[in-house]
This record gives C-alpha cells, structure tokens and sequence, in this order.
C-alpha cells in the first residue's frame, strides 16, 4: 500500500523465516478445511498461504466465523463500538521503535499542548462525543511516564493523584459522573492490583500482547529494544491477570514489526492459551504494521496484504468460532475492508465520528454510512456494539462490576447484550439505587 504513511521498522538481523513446503501447506489446508485442531507447524504453512490457499484459507476462517455468530444468534453481524479516543497522556517510558504517538516535555511546551489532559478536557470530549452518539471513551496513554519524567510526576503530584494508573481511574470516574459514556482502558502494563482497583470504572480494558518474541525486546536495533513495558513474559503475566481480576480483556498482536511467521503463529497460541484459563479475552485485534520489506523483490506491497490477510485467517482458526476477531477498517483501503471480512474478522473496533486514531493519526476513520456500505458489500450488517462484547454485558454479573451496573444497563439491550439506540447521559458513579 503506497499510501501508508504510519514510519517503519527496518529489521536488525533479519530473522530466518523458511518457506514452508509445499506438501506441509496442503497438508495444514487439508487439516483446517476438515476442522482437525493444527498445532504451532501448521500455523506457520497457514500464514504463508497466497493465491489460491489463501482463498481456501480464507473460506475455512469465513465458515468458522459465520458458525460463531450463528451459535450466538447474532448471524452476519460485524459490529463496532462507536467511541470518542482520549489521549490522556502521550509521555511514555517506553520508545517503541513504531510508535508515532509517544512524544516528550519538549515538544509538548513548543506546541503549546499540556503533559496530561486536564479533567475538564477529558469530559468536553466525552461530552462531545456523547452528542454524536458516542458510548465509549478510549483511554489510551504511554506507559507510566512519571518513571521517566519528573515533570509527569510533579505533575501528577500537584493534582493529587500517585501514579498515571491514579489519574486514569480519576478521569474514568469523571465520564462515567458528567457523561455517562464508558470507559475502555488501555493505559499498557497493568499489575493484578492495579487491574482490581481499575475494574470498577471501566467495562473492558485492554493491551496488546504485541508479540510473543523476546527477541525484539532483548536485541539492540529492535523494535521493543528498551521499552521494558514490551517484554513479552511481562504482557503474557498482564493477560492472565486481567483473568485473575476477571476483566473483560481485549488483546491482539501487531502484524510486521519483524516477527517471524513462527513467532507470529506463537502470538495466537498464547492468546488462545490466556484465554483458556479464564474465558475473559473478549477479542482479538489483528493490526498491521508493515515493516519496510528488507528487500524491495521480496516483500511487495501486495505481499504485504497477503500476509496480513492470512494471518487474519489463521487467527480465526486458532482461536475459534466464539472468539471476537478484530481489525480496524482505517489502516486498509475500502476494498480491503472486504477482504478482511472474506478473511473472518467479526468487529471493526472502535470507530470515531468526532477523534482521530491518535496512534494512527494519518489514517482517518471512515464515516459510518461508508463503513455500513462497505459491511453490507460482503452481506454483513454493521452493529453497534458497548465497549464491552455483548456475551460479557449479558454475563455483567460475573464480568462488570456492580459500580457500573446502571451505567452499562443504559446503553446496552439485555436481550442481545448490544448497544441502544440511545445516548449517553450523565450517572452517579458508584451507581446508587
Ligand atoms: O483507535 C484505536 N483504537 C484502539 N483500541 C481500541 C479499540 O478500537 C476499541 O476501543 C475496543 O475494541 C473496545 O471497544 C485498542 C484497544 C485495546 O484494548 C488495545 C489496543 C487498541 C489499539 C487501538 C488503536 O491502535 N487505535
Ligand atoms: C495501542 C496499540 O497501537 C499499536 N500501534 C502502535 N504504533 C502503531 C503503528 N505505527 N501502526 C500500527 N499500530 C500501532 C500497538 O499495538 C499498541 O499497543
Ligand atoms: C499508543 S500505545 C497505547 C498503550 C500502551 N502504551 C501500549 O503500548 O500498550
Ligand atoms: S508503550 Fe505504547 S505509547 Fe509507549 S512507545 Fe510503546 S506503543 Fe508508544
């Protein structure tokens, strides 16, 4: 894609990556198309599957997925949550080599812009947001800046609050009050205890696993080199936390940031993994990040989609009918939407009509008339869904805390567990009888 201005990640050593044969690609085809569970080897034929396997791939996803939503009754629905982003922090600990939305003290002083939003600015979007129908605000942050910035901390400081975590939980509690929108929370690592005490003013929450290998993170030149933060052993303890603290958790892997086809394959195993354990990954998001192609032959634009489509699929496969599989319709073309649904994705995500992607801020949302078109092309209907997946809002006793019942009860259906149509309005928190 020559329009895809997100900056890349030249791999250091470039990893060895064999081609499969072809006789293990027909035989891990064979295997999904009959439904036999494939292990890791399989996995790694499947994501090298182009042309016509990729075709077959994909109908082996596509029937998968379509069995899923069919057992729940919710047939040929690919849903979204309709969400304002709240950047409440762009400083960061970390210095992931991808990342456009980390910046420091220095550039946020020339520009004008605060360390932190100020509450009052975190409920005028939220409120905003509400306006156009919005129900969810996504806070998305770097990784406890105030390790790395005393500016942040004296910031903090100031205010009242001991951590970011601190402050995210303040600003929660703010739009659940003055807005009545809900929180997702996606402010990175996050300790078992710090999840308990996140869990009443949010939801859901999520992280990204990213990747399984530690290879990134432990070799100068890579991408997660010196973001402690990005260590896949810590992010695979965060998982299973969120299971402890039983957390509606949204996970997901970053396609092309110099994994290898294995240790992406690996990446869905130990999703899948987590999740077995507790049942609370409520969906997965397979994003692309594609990485400058260490040879212009080898690794064509159109290669690069391929990729990124069979790994779609091979997710979808790995990890079942009754996972939620996610990719976000604003980092491919409108054509490609199609091919994601072809390939078995069931949810676009949060989709804003008011922010901008603030992690992909070059790749604009579609307005939602286009995406339901789009979504209509492949025969599905566009459905709006709450931040958390309806089988947990129809669950909430188990999964949502009891702070959040009235705020969850106003905006979601208790016969499907998805989104009204309605609009969010200011709420007590903690909700009172
Ligand atoms: O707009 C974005 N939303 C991102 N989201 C939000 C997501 O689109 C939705 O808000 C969730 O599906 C909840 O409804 C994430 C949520 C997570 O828990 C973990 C990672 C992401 C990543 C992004 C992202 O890069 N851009
Ligand atoms: C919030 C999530 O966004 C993803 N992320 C961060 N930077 C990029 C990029 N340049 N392109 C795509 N995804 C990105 C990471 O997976 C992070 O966890
Ligand atoms: C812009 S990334 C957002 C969340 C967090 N910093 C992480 O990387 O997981
Ligand atoms: S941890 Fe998140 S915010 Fe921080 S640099 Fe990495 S991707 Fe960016």
């Amino acid at each position: 894609m020559t329009d895809l201005s997100i900056p890349t990640v030249r791999n250091a050593s470039p990893h060895e990556d064999p081609r499969p044969d072809p006789s293990a690609v027909a035989a891990a085809l064979a295997a999904a198309e009959n439904r036999e569970p494939i292990d890791v080897d399989q996995a790694v034929a499947l994501l090298h599957c182009a042309g016509d396997d990729l075709t077959r791939l994909q109908s082996v996803a596509g029937a998968i997925r379509d069995e899923g939503l069919a057992a729940i009754g919710r047939p040929r629905q690919v849903t979204y949550s309709r969400k304002v982003f709240i950047p409440l922090t762009r400083l960061c600990r970390d210095r992931c080599h991808y990342c456009t939305f980390v910046t420091v003290p220095g550039k946020l002083a020339r520009a004008g812009e605060g360390l932190y939003l100020e509450l009052d600015e975190v409920v005028d979007l939220a409120r905003r947001g509400a306006e156009l129908g919005c129900k969810e605000a996504l806070f998305t942050l770097g990784d406890r800046p105030e390790d790395r910035w005393p500016q942040a901390r004296e910031w903090l400081t100031e205010r009242g609050y001991s951590s970011t975590l601190d402050y995210v939980r303040a600003a929660a509690v703010a739009v659940l009050n003055e807005t009545g929108l809900l929180p997702h929370l996606n402010p990175g690592v996050m300790s078992l205890e710090e999840l308990r005490r996140l869990r009443p003013v949010a939801p859901s929450m999520g992280m990204m696993l990213e990747t399984t290998s530690r290879r990134l993170f432990t070799e100068k030149g890579q991408p997660h080199y010196g973001s402690p933060d990005k260590d896949p052993l810590v992010r695979m303890q965060v998982l299973r936390d969120a299971g402890a603290a039983r957390v509606p958790f949204t996970t997901g892997i970053l396609v092309g940031i110099g994994e290898s086809m294995r240790e992406r394959a690996e990446s869905f195993f130990a999703i899948a993994d987590a999740h077995a354990g507790s049942g609370h990954i409520q969906e997965v998001i397979v994003q692309n990040f594609r990485a400058k192609p260490d040879t212009a032959m080898r690794s064509t634009p159109d290669a690069e989609m391929t990729e990124f489509l069979a790994a779609v699929a091979v997710a979808r496969i790995v990890l079942g009918p009754h996972m939620r599989v996610q990719a976000p319709p604003n980092l491919v073309s409108p054509a490609e939407c199609a091919a994601l649904i072809a390939s078995g994705i069931d949810d676009w995500g949060g989709v804003s009509p008011l922010t901008p992607d603030h992690v992909n801020p070059e790749r604009p949302w579609p307005n939602l008339d286009a995406l339901a078109a789009r979504t209509a092309e492949s025969d599905f209907v566009l459905t709006e869904r709450i931040t958390a997946q309806p089988s947990y809002v129809l669950a909430a006793s188990e999964w949502i805390d009891p702070a959040l019942a009235d705020h969850v009860g106003a905006l979601s259906d208790p016969e499907t567990g998805l989104a009204l149509d309605t609009r969010p309005v200011p709420l007590p928190w903690p909700a009172v009888a």
